[in-house]
């Protein structure tokens, strides 16, 4: 995981790799809500998503609302979207599938 921000044909290649993830407004980063079921599913899937984000040592920047999670990545190191960005969103989307 290199963290440069990704630009270009670049990007957009990692963007079609997570569709369901949006660009943010007004600052370079992705964006995504989860809904689950109830708190307590949100919360698992939070938890599950804390570790891998504290072993790799990049965080998501997350609001959660009873069973709704929006989430916001950014790599603050390159203010931008990097690899490290990608990563977490597939894992997100990984956790939230199973
Ligand atoms: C000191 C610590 O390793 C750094 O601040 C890590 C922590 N988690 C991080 N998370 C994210 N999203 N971006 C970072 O640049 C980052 N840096």
């Amino acid at each position: 995981m290199s963290g440069q921000k990704l630009v270009g044909s670049e990007r957009q290649e990692a963007l079609s790799q997570i569709p369901q993830w949006k660009e943010a407004e007004g600052r370079d980063a992705i964006k995504r809500t989860f809904q689950f079921n109830d708190f307590k599913e949100a919360w698992a899937w939070m938890n599950k998503v804390a570790d891998v984000a504290d072993k790799d040592d990049h965080h998501p920047e997350w609001f959660n609302v009873y069973n709704k999670v929006d989430v916001l990545l950014a790599t603050h190191t390159c203010n931008g979207v990097s690899d490290k960005d990608i990563k977490l969103a597939k894992t997100m989307d990984s956790f939230f599938q199973n």
